[in-house]
């Protein structure tokens, strides 16, 4: 090779590493990454769900299909918690109420056993949901899903996992099993949900269920139907525990450029939240999830500390993290529909949180006392010059989160414009 040749040739790799080094740039600047934090049961997924509806909709038909079974396993859930708390009920005898009747006892037992071939199905159901994997653990039972999303839905099968062909087979089995199974058990199903006992119970809080169950088992006729297909709500109040910490990519257009929007959706509960570390050092915005109708709640995986206090700590540790420094804060203060029937209801704040005196225990009151203690956090232990952008939100009012997220995504849009200095 002449030496023209030899120094054409150089030329021209130093050239195609620049421009690649360019399009590596361009891309890292087109790139926004949104991390949802919070604890376990805070909303962080409902969040990723109603971002997907709003930016990419079309995706949601696609996997539709697949929450089938994640609808199913919710019920099945609930109908087992609904006779773990009937069973501790009937041995503290703790209760005045209608079970104190022999006759009332006699038909929720007979229901009970009728449901029976039902309530078996949970574990086979939980377990093929999370690919094999399952974690049992806490009053719910907790379960993992490790893209469980690719169990029914072909299109989006992971094509390096050798067992999926066989665990989408055995899964489908299984979802047609329980929709039988599901199918020949509803008029009990109904009947259990209406029984003026179990009415009694959950109005009593004796009888505590996750967030979602009371849904479903209003719409269990319509989901017991052979033909069958979650809606945009029912997705919405599935139940599903996150491990680890899950990505979902999808392009926003804002003044005719695209950007890839890349939301990191990270599980809640104590023992996960290391994992989240190693994604701070880039990320663009935080989006932080308080679930402020939890005043009356304990951690599950430590039952000494109250929801709001975890919140709180949790919020003053992201907000001081040096990793986060540079990031877009936005708090979103949820559950506020859950708030406001809880204080409807007369449950008394201060009851839980000492430092609530005496303060009227209303809707208004209750939820400025909680904005400003996350504003006070952020005053005491963040960053001096960062701004905090607070909303409250009722995460399953899709109408209401859709203006809330444009407004979010447009204030972190502009920050990244300005920091990345794209015109
Ligand atoms: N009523 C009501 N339910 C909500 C709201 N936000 C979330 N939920 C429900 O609360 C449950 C928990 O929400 P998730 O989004 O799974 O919680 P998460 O933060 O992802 O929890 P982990 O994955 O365990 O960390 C789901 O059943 C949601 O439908 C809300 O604002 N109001
Ligand atoms: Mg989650």
């Amino acid at each position: 090779m002449s030496k023209e040749e030899a120094a054409r040739i150089s030329g021209k790799i130093d050239e195609e590493i620049k421009k690649e080094s360019a399009r590596q740039k361009d891309a890292r600047r087109r790139e926004i990454k949104v991390m949802l934090l919070g604890q376990a049961e805070s909303g962080k997924s409902t969040l990723q769900k109603q971002f997907q509806l709003f930016y990419a909709s079309k995706t949601l038909d696609v996997e539709r299909r697949s929450w089938i079974p994640v609808v199913y396993y919710n019920i099945l859930k609930a109908l087992r918690m609904i006779f773990a708390e009937l069973d501790y009920e009937m041995t503290t005898q703790s209760l005045d109420g209608p079970m104190n009747t022999q006759e009332v006892r006699e038909e929720l037992n007979s229901l009970r056993v009728r449901l029976l071939p039902l309530l078996a199905l949970e574990n086979t159901l939980a377990s093929e949901l999370s690919g094999g994997v399952s974690i049992a653990g806490g009053r719910t039972g907790a379960y993992v899903r490790l893209g469980w999303q690719s169990l029914l839905s072909s299109t989006l099968a992971m094509a390096s996992d050798a067992r999926r062909p066989e665990l989408e087979n055995r899964t489908r089995e299984t979802t047609f099993l329980v929709a039988r199974t599901l199918g020949l058990a509803v008029d009990d199903i109904d009947a259990l949900w209406l029984h003026e006992a179990i009415q009694f119970y959950i109005k009593h809080r004796k009888i505590r269920l996750e967030d979602s169950s009371s849904y479903f088992l209003r719409h269990i006729q319509r989901i017991a139907e052979p033909e069958y297909v979650p809606s945009n709500d029912d997705i919405l109040n599935v139940r599903l525990q996150t491990l680890g910490v899950m990505e979902h990519t999808f392009p926003i257009t804002i003044t005719g450029k695209s950007y890839d929007w890349k939301l990191y959706d990270v599980g809640g509960t104590r023992g996960q939240r290391n994992a989240w570390v190693p994604y701070f050092d880039d990320a663009t915005a935080i989006i932080f999830l308080a679930p402020i109708s939890a005043f009356d709640q304990y951690l599950e995986e430590d039952p000494k500390t109250n929801r709001i206090d975890d919140s709180l700590q949790l919020f003053t540790q992201i907000c001081s993290n040096e990793f986060l420094k540079k990031a877009h804060l936005v708090v979103l203060l949820n559950k506020i529909d859950i708030l406001r029937s809880k204080l409807d209801a007369g449950i008394k704040v201060r009851k839980y949180i000492t430092s609530f005196g005496e303060r009227a225990n209303n809707f208004e009151t209750v939820s400025d006392y909680f904005r400003s203690h996350f504003i006070q956090a952020h005053r005491r232990k963040g960053f001096p010059n960062r701004p905090l952008y607070v909303h409250f939100t009722a995460m399953l009012d899709t109408c209401a989160m859709q203006s809330i997220i444009s407004n979010v995504a447009e204030g972190i849009m502009r920050k990244h414009i300005a920091d990345a200095g794209l015109a």
